[in-house]
This record gives C-alpha cells, sequence and structure tokens, in this order.
C-alpha cells in the first residue's frame, strides 16, 4: 500500500498552474499513517526520477542523468536497473540488478520524495520493466519520458529482443515521450533502417500508434546529412527540429543526456515541444564546448554537461583560496586616469604590478564592455603570469566572461548573496562598507573582504560620505573579514591608515596615487615601501 497520502501526491502535479513558480506550503510526516502536519513554509524543486543503468565511465546512464539535471537546474533522483563496466572503447560488462530490488528502490524514493517526471533508460530485462510499470500504476507519475535504450553508443547491445513487446505493448501506451534514435525505431517497428526524413516520419507515425503521447525520432544517425534533423510527432503535426552537426566523436551519452534535460524542463512545468527545444540547444551547447576534449582511447568520448572543464585547464595559474595578505597594496584602475595620461589599461596595470602592487581591481565606468572584457582578458594573463589576483570591479558579467578571480561591489550594486550564486565558491567577492551592519552581512552573505571608505575626501568618486579613521576603526573592529581602506589615501597618509592597528586591516586601495601619476611603477614602488614598513 501506498504510504504517500493522496494530497502529497496531487502536489506533484506537473501541470498545475502554480507548479514551482512560488514557494509553497506543503504537508509531510515523518511517520507512517499519522496525519500530515504543516510543518514549514518551503520551496519545491522540480525533480526527475530516473530509472537507468549506471555506466562506469559515466558519460551515458544513470550518471549521465544525474549531471544533466544538475546543470538544468533540477533535482534527480536514480533507481539503478543494472551496473554496466564501460569504457570510450566499449561495454566489458553488464550485471543486471535482480528485478525485486529495482521495485524497493522505486518504492523508496516514490514513496517519500514528490518526483514530477520519471525517465527512464536501460530497462535490461522483461521482468524489470514489469515491476517499472505496476510501480508507476501505484504511484501515479504525472509524466513518463522513455528513451527506449537497446545498443550503446559502441554498438553493444543493453537489451535484448525480449523487451521489445513489454515497450510496444505496456511502456509505450504510458508514455508522454518516448525518444528512439534510428536504430532503436528500427528495433521497436521490426523494420528495416531508416534512412530518410520521409522514413523517419513513417516511423513517428507508426511507433505514436503504440500508444506514446509524443514521438521524438533522433535523426543524428542519419546518413548523407550535414545538419541533425530530429522529427517531432504530437499526433497531428510531424516538426522538424534542425541544427547544424556538430562535428566531435565527444558524443557518448547524447542519447540519455538529451531525454534527461527533456524530463528537466517537463519538470519546470515547460510544455513538451519546448521543452524538447531548449534541451536540444543545451546538448548542442554541452557538445560543441566539449569537441576538443580528450578522455580515453575509444572512439566516442565523453562530453562536458556542466560546460565547465575547460575553465580549470586555460587558468592552472589561478589561485584557489584568497589570501587576505594580498590586499596590501590594491590598485584600482580608472578609465578616465589612463585617458588623461594616454596608457592603455593593461599599461598602467603592468607598472602597478611591477611597483608592487599586490591585487588589482579593473574599475572602468565608462569603457564599452567589448574593450573592457578584451582589456580585461589582458589584464587577467598578466595577474596570472605575477601571480596577483584580478578583481572586477561592478561587472559581474564581464568577470564571468573573463574568468577573473573576483569581482568588487557596493552596497547598491548586486547583493553578495547573488553575486555568490552567479560567480560560485571559488571567486573572491569584495563589498564595500561604510558600517559594522553593513560588515556583518557581507560577512553572513559570503563576501571575502571588505572595502572600507571614503576615509580620506577624494575626487575619484563622486558624493562620497567619509567615514575618517574612526569609521575605518570601528568596521574594522566589528568585521570578521579582513578590511581594505579606501578614499583619498597615498603615501603621505598611508603610514596613518596602516598605524591604527587592526589586525584585520590588510591593507590599501588606492586609485589616483598610482594611476593619475606620471609614472605609476614609481608611484607604486613608493607605496609598497611605506605600507611594508607601517605593516612590520
Ligand atoms: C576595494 C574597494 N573598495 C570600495 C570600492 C567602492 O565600490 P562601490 O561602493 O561599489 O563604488 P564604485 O567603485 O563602484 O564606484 C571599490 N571599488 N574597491
Ligand atoms: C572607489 C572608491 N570608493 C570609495 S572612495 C573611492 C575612490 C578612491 O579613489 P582615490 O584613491 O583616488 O581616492
Ligand atoms: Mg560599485
Amino acid at each position: 500500500m501506498s504510504v504517500v497520502s493522496a494530497e502529497f501526491l496531487s502536489s506533484c502535479s506537473l501541470f498545475s498552474p502554480s507548479f514551482q513558480k512560488q514557494p509553497r506550503v506543503f504537508r509531510r510526516s515523518n511517520r507512517r499513517n499519522s496525519p500530515p502536519v504543516l510543518v514549514a513554509e518551503m520551496v519545491r524543486v522540480p525533480h526527475v526520477l530516473t530509472v537507468a543503468g549506471s555506466d562506469s565511465s559515466a558519460g551515458a546512464g544513470i550518471q549521465a542523468d544525474l549531471k544533466a539535471c544538475a546543470a538544468r537546474g533540477v533535482y534527480c533522483s536514480t533507481v539503478i536497473t543494472a551496473v554496466t563496466a564501460q569504457n570510450t572503447v566499449g561495454v566489458q560488462g553488464v550485471h543486471a540488478v535482480p528485478e525485486d530490488f529495482v521495485g524497493e528502490q522505486l518504492k523508496s524514493v516514490l514513496s517519500d520524495m514528490p518526483v514530477d517526471v520519471v525517465k527512464t533508460g536501460m530497462l535490461p530485462s522483461e521482468a524489470i520493466v514489469q515491476v517499472l510499470l505496476q510501480t508507476l500504476d501505484e504511484f501515479h507519475c504525472q509524466a513518463l519520458v522513455v528513451d527506449p535504450v537497446m545498443v550503446s553508443t559502441s554498438g553493444d547491445v543493453l537489451a535484448g529482443p525480449s523487451i521489445l513487446s513489454s515497450f510496444r505493448e505496456k511502456l509505450l501506451p504510458k508514455a508522454d515521450l518516448v525518444t528512439p534514435n534510428l536504430k532503436e525505431a528500427s528495433a521497436l517497428l521490426g523494420c528495416p533502417q531508416i534512412q530518410t526524413l520521409a522514413d523517419m516520419r513513417s516511423a513517428a507515425k507508426l511507433i505514436y500508434n503504440m500508444g506514446p503521447q509524443h514521438v521524438l525520432i533522433k535523426g543524428g544517425d542519419l546518413p548523407a546529412s550535414s545538419d541533425a534533423v530530429d522529427i517531432f510527432y504530437d499526433g497531428e503535426t510531424f516538426y522538424e527540429l534542425c541544427s547544424s552537426r556538430i562535428k566531435t566523436s565527444n558524443t557518448h551519452g547524447t542519447g540519455c543526456t538529451l531525454a534527461s534535460s527533456i524530463a528537466a524542463e517537463l519538470a519546470k512545468g515547460f510544455p513538451m515541444l519546448p521543452a524538447i527545444k531548449v534541451a536540444k540547444r543545451y546538448v548542442e551547447t554541452a557538445l560543441d564546448y566539449s569537441k576538443d576534449i580528450v578522455f580515453g582511447n575509444g572512439p566516442q568520448g565523453p562530453f562536458d554537461h556542466v560546460i565547465k572543464l575547460k575553465n580549470n585547464i586555460s587558468s592552472p595559474s589561478r589561485k584557489l583560496v584568497f589570501n587576505p595578505d594580498d590586499l596590501l597594496l590594491y590598485a584600482v584602475t580608472d578609465s578616465g586616469m589612463n585617458r588623461k595620461w594616454n596608457r592603455s589599461i593593461t599599461d598602467a596595470v603592468k607598472g602597478a604590478i611591477e611597483g608592487g602592487a599586490t591585487i588589482i581591481q579593473l574599475r572602468e565606468k565608462d569603457t564599452d564592455t567589448r574593450d573592457f572584457l578584451q582589456s580585461a582578458k589582458s589584464c587577467l594573463e598578466l595577474c596570472r603570469s605575477h601571480g596577483v589576483p584580478l578583481i572586477i570591479n561592478d561587472r559581474i558579467d564581464v568577470a564571468l566572461a573573463c574568468d577573473a578571480d573576483g569581482v568588487h561591489v557596493g552596497q547598491s550594486d548586486m547583493p553578495v548573496s547573488v553575486v555568490r550564486a552567479l560567480v560560485g565558491t571559488e571567486k573572491i567577492i569584495g563589498v564595500s562598507c561604510k558600517t559594522p551592519e553593513q560588515a556583518e552581512k557581507a560577512w553572513m552573505d559570503s563576501a571575502d573582504y571588505i572595502g572600507c571608505g571614503g576615509v580620506y575626501p577624494t575626487n575619484t568618486k563622486a558624493n562620497n560620505i567619509t567615514v575618517g579613521l574612526d569609521g575605518l576603526k570601528k568596521v574594522c573592529l566589528n568585521s570578521k573579514l579582513p578590511v581594505v581602506a579606501i578614499g583619498g589615501i597615498g603615501i603621505s597618509n598611508a603610514h596613518s591608515v596602516i598605524e591604527i592597528g587592526v589586525p584585520n586591516l590588510k591593507g590599501v586601495a588606492v586609485v589616483s596615487a598610482l594611476f593619475d601619476t606620471e609614472c605609476v611603477l614609481t608611484e607604486a614602488r613608493k607605496l609598497h615601501a611605506v605600507l611594508s614598513d607601517a605593516a612590520k
């Protein structure tokens, strides 16, 4: 008997109008048979349950489904139907999970967690299909995506012909979508090879007649075609979904990934055709990003579902952990000053680094975005070669695009918690604070350092209220984060700033003292000497 309340199950409705758009209040009980109790206001996240085989090389199967759902922002639970030993060369072994234990996994998940969409992959035996069908009857899922996995990309058989009749007669009639490739469509239909778009249309119609609500025939293997064309059929209309063919052999797991990405979009509440279109675009983007990645010795490698693997190759010299001592001489650029002294941003940064700047911030308030990005990339190269972190002021987009080390935001810029969600855990986030309350919030929001000022009056930032040395000291004493002082600081007063003698005041940030001068390198060198002396 189901241990889930009807009320709980009805809250899983994929097509409910309020689905997933807002936090919901829902009821649940930890105890069997006890009445549901109101626990708290909680955010329901979309949830796909994948019922598939494990791929030890992690390019396909359960592992691909998990990565795809994570990349698409959807929770994914897993019921493992088989464990395979495979790599980029082929499938070396298959160990089917006993059907009773597949049933146990299904019940564990479905009796406890609200599942929006069930997606199936490798179903290695008729008995496992049978258990799945029984469970689906019992738990009434809202949408079922069937990827009729039969043969791996390497040509190895993952589910024999014995399951074909269960697929045709029992599973497909329950499916909202079935996603065969050309070989799988032929196998389902027991017909010869599908070779043309016209064949694909006929196949889609015949498979539709087996009972699924929608059919997507994937034409990736269609011979003599420069584009990849899939045929989608909803019982009324055929849609040709075209995209340019990506020249890559890293296609292992494409089918699993597409099916689980479609399931993910359905779980978010999108209708079928938009879900397929956005999932296809995601897969194409991931394939294109991964086309030159090398994994394994076999003919078909995996691809990068998270579209991130190469970031770490391009910047091996990046420091992983922020070092507060880097705040000692914090050089902040200014486009107006560079124009005045007729120097490029890169030349300005070069002078600052060679003079001893320990961290650089690009604060380009009136530079075109494209030029800013270009300069940021060349400054990053320079900074990396000297082991100096590069921070981008205000522009999270530019920081992400050039893979800078961090960003600096003020109280009226993007909130730190949002910045953290966008830039991830490794980037440095600095935030401007004038008060202990702001400093406390910066800490709570997971910033890495505080810029406190203006300490002294300055012409560089208009209408900026000064906090003085007292305000600076107050912020430092009430901050768990390291602090850098900013505003009107130069060679004449840097010593007095550091001398306030608070351990978490780590340095000074300067604009005009370095960049509104004839020789940036000379000024940086002098300031560095003063700071090193004061820090002793
Ligand atoms: C190190 C450092 N501290 C403070 C600031 C000022 O940032 P913000 O308050 O956002 O003002 P703008 O610089 O954006 O005008 C900073 N940039 N760097
Ligand atoms: C960006 C900023 N934030 C507070 S004061 C300031 C300007 C600092 O410039 P300068 O070092 O020329 O006084
Ligand atoms: Mg700002």
